[in-house]
Formats: C-alpha cells, sequence, structure tokens
C-alpha cells in the first residue's frame, strides 16, 4: 500500500506504529479526523496474516468511527487501534501497560475502549497509564463493558428499520436471523425474545449457539445457512464484509440490522441490496450505543443520560431513511452524508480563534 496516498486520498491526520520488544507489543494507532474533538475508538486485538493487513484494517475501522461519532451526534473525531497478536495467548500486562503509555503520550488526541479481542479487564491495565481510556471497570466510576449498550442501540436501530420495511416497528412475532451470538448479539436475542420475535441463530463457537437455544428459544443453523434462511430481518453480528457477492443472493430478508462494522464488502454491494428493496440499517449508525456509552464517562458517567441518548439511535436511522428518500440515494450514501454534513457543519460553526478554547476534555480534567 502506497500509505502517505491512501492517507491523502481518505483524509487522514496520523498512523503510528508502536512496539515494545519485552512485552511482545505491536499496535497500530490511527486518528482518522479529529474535527469534531478528539478521536475515539476501540483497540482490535487480532491474529492479522500480515503487517498490511493489520494497517488496512486499522486504517478502515478508524474511518468508521469518524463517521459514526459524527453521525450519533458526540463531539468526538474517530480513531481505532489494532494490536497483532492472539487474544487468547498473547496478552500480558506489560503490554497494555506500554500500550497506555502510547496513548498518554498523544495526550489526548486519541481516547480507546474494547473492542473485538479485549475486554474490560485489559481496559483497566491501559488505565493505570493513561487518563484516555473508557470503558474501564465500573469500581473506577466508569461504564464498564460497551456491548450490552450496543445490543441496546441495534435492537432500537432494527425497530426504526421494521417500521420502514413493515410499517410497524413491533418485532413481535418477526423471524430474526442473528449472525454470531457474541457479547452483542446475546444481548441483543434477549431484548428481541423478550419483544416475541422468533430467532434463528447460528455461530462457530458451538456453546455461544447453545446459549441462545436454551435461553431464547432460539433454533439453530450451520454458519453457512444463515444467510438463505427464511426470515424477515437478518441481523450480522460476527465480522464484516458479510453482505457481498457470494451472500447477497441467498437474502431472503427485507431488513437487514445488525451490529457488525463494515457490514458491505464494497460500497457497490449497499446499492445491490438497495436496487432489490431491502431496508439496511447502515452498520456505523445502527452499532454505536457503545461509543455513545463510553462517550458519557468523559462528562463522569451517567448511565440514565447515555442510555436516553442511545435511545435516540431509533430517530438516526429515521433519520438516514428519510435522507436516503429526499435524495434517491441507498441508506448507506445517505448515513454518510449525515455523517459529513455534521463534521463540515461544525468546521464552520468552530472555525474562528479562541486562546482557551474549550474542549470535552477539558470537563475529565476539570473533575
Ligand atoms: N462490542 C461492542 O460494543 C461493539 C460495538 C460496535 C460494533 N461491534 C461489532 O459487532 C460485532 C460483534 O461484536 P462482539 O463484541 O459481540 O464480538 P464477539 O467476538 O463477542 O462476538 C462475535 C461472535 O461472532 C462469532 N463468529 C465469528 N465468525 C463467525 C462466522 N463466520 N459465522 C458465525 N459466527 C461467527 C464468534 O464466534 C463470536 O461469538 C463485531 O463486528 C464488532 O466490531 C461491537
Ligand atoms: C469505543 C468502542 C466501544 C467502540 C466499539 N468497539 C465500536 O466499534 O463502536
Amino acid at each position: 500500500m502506497e500509505l502517505f496516498k491512501y492517507m491523502e486520498t481518505y483524509d487522514y491526520e496520523q498512523v503510528l506504529f508502536c512496539q515494545d520488544k519485552e512485552s511482545g507489543l505491536k499496535a497500530i494507532i490511527v486518528i482518522h479526523d479529529t474535527t469534531l474533538g478528539p478521536a475515539l475508538g476501540g483497540t482490535r486485538m487480532w491474529m492479522y496474516n500480515s503487517e498490511e493487513e493489520a494497517l488496512e484494517d486499522a486504517l478502515r475501522l478508524a474511518r468508521g468511527m469518524t463517521y459514526k461519532n459524527a453521525a450519533a451526534g458526540l463531539n468526538l473525531g474517530g480513531g481505532k487501534t489494532v494490536i497483532i497478536g492472539d487474544p487468547r495467548k498473547d496478552k500480558n500486562e506489560a503490554m497494555f501497560r506500554a500500550f497506555g503509555r502510547f496513548i498518554q503520550g498523544l495526550n489526548g488526541r486519541y481516547i480507546t475502549a474494547e473492542d473485538v479481542g479485549t475486554t474490560v479487564a485489559d481496559m483497566d491495565i491501559i488505565y493505570q497509564e493513561t487518563d484516555y481510556v473508557t470503558g474501564i471497570s465500573p469500581e473506577f466510576g466508569s461504564s464498564g463493558n460497551p456491548s450490552p449498550a450496543t445490543a441496546y442501540g441495534v435492537y432500537r436501530g432494527m425497530k426504526a428499520a421494521a417500521k420502514e420495511a413493515f410499517g410497524s416497528d413491533s418485532l413481535e412475532g418477526k423471524v430474526i436471523a442473528v449472525q454470531g451470538v457474541g457479547n452483542v448479539a446475546y444481548h441483543l436475542c434477549r431484548h428481541l425474545h423478550e419483544e416475541g420475535a422468533k430467532l434463528i441463530v447460528t455461530d462457530i463457537n458451538k456453546e455461544a449457539v447453545a446459549r441462545a437455544v436454551e435461553e431464547f428459544g432460539a433454533k439453530a443453523v450451520d454458519p453457512n445457512d444463515i444467510y438463505g434462511v427464511e426470515c424477515d430481518i437478518f441481523a450480522p453480528c460476527a465480522l464484516g464484509g458479510i453482505i457481498n457477492d457470494q451472500t447477497i443472493p441467498q437474502l431472503k430478508a427485507k431488513v437487514i440490522a445488525g451490529s457488525a462494522n463494515n457490514q458491505l464488502k464494497e460500497p457497490r454491494h449497499g446499492d445491490m441490496i438497495h436496487e432489490m428493496g431491502i431496508v439496511y440499517a447502515p452498520d456505523y449508525v445502527i452499532n454505536a450505543g457503545g461509543v455513545i456509552n463510553v462517550a458519557d464517562e468523559l462528562y463522569g458517567y451517567n448511565r440514565e443520560r447515555a442510555m436516553k441518548k442511545i435511545e435516540q439511535i431509533y430517530d438516526n436511522i429515521e433519520k438516514v431513511f428519510a435522507i436516503a428518500k429526499r435524495d434517491n440515494i441507498p441508506t448507506y450514501v445517505a448515513a454518510d452524508r449525515m455523517a459529513e454534513e455534521r463534521i463540515e457543519t461544525m468546521r464552520k460553526a468552530r472555525s474562528q480563534f479562541l486562546q482557551n478554547g474549550h474542549h470535552i476534555l477539558s470537563r475529565r480534567r476539570a473533575r
């Protein structure tokens, strides 16, 4: 990859490569855009096949956070970290302490939290070295694991999408196919089950499937069969890139609404599902509950306030649908437009010189 050319094309601000030989830390921090505020985005730990693959993932995810935070109405920019390694084998305390010191060195330009492969316990270690970490344990006055909040936001956004597709936002009796029943989807399934939806689930982890079958009366199918099942709603809650040339022809659902980041393999797949009349709730709008929850820590965490903002994901999804209709464009393009419009409006509103500009982090420092 020609890194500077790529950075220029998509307006990336900064890419940092961090290594610590003793602990085995190999991390890439990407800060995409800080127009709205410091870049907030989680740390993913994954067994990448190459450094190139890790870099590409970090770049894509960081840009996604710029759009996610903007669309959610947060005063935060977008960034992300990937740590190269196996989260089951390669973690150690020194690794996360070293990583925390690299974050502290950025002096608030980047704030981290959990993502795939990292946990609240990891954030607690990072917290030993930096102020700029969220999603730490409630014992520290923090918000803890963001997954239940993400799940609640997806549930709210799914209801808005159901209203668009079926004329009612009730999920009672709706057949919902859930791909991956991990941290987020377990809680999502609970909300759906409580509302009377019928669940079809899959996961490569048999224990996760068994739990959903036992607790929510879900029907289990093999991972490759989930795309083609007869259902009203397909909820991708595993990894990205699963709306693609192979899966689209199999889809029977009228709605796609799930937590996974980067669901569309390529933008043209968003066009394809649009032409098929499928109502797509754009991933970064519907899955913003976790980041909304951890971002509230910057004001001194208040669960009630955070949940109120997460409920509004319903309205945010409705706004996306309205823009899509107004401009006659697919919903994934409408979401980008909504985020870009907010960034541009705020760039202008905040353009005049201020001697001591107020900043989201000054509230945190004042406590
Ligand atoms: N955790 C959050 O708060 C949060 C916030 C926003 C977005 N997301 C996104 O939501 C998705 C799920 O996150 P999570 O925290 O629940 O992760 P997780 O790792 O707990 O859950 C993912 C589940 O998907 C399963 N899986 C992986 N590949 C699969 C496949 N091919 N077929 C079926 N199942 C498969 C895994 O076994 C796992 O149980 C990820 O894409 C993540 O980036 C998570
Ligand atoms: C800040 C984190 C809670 C972010 C989350 N991993 C996401 O992708 O939105």
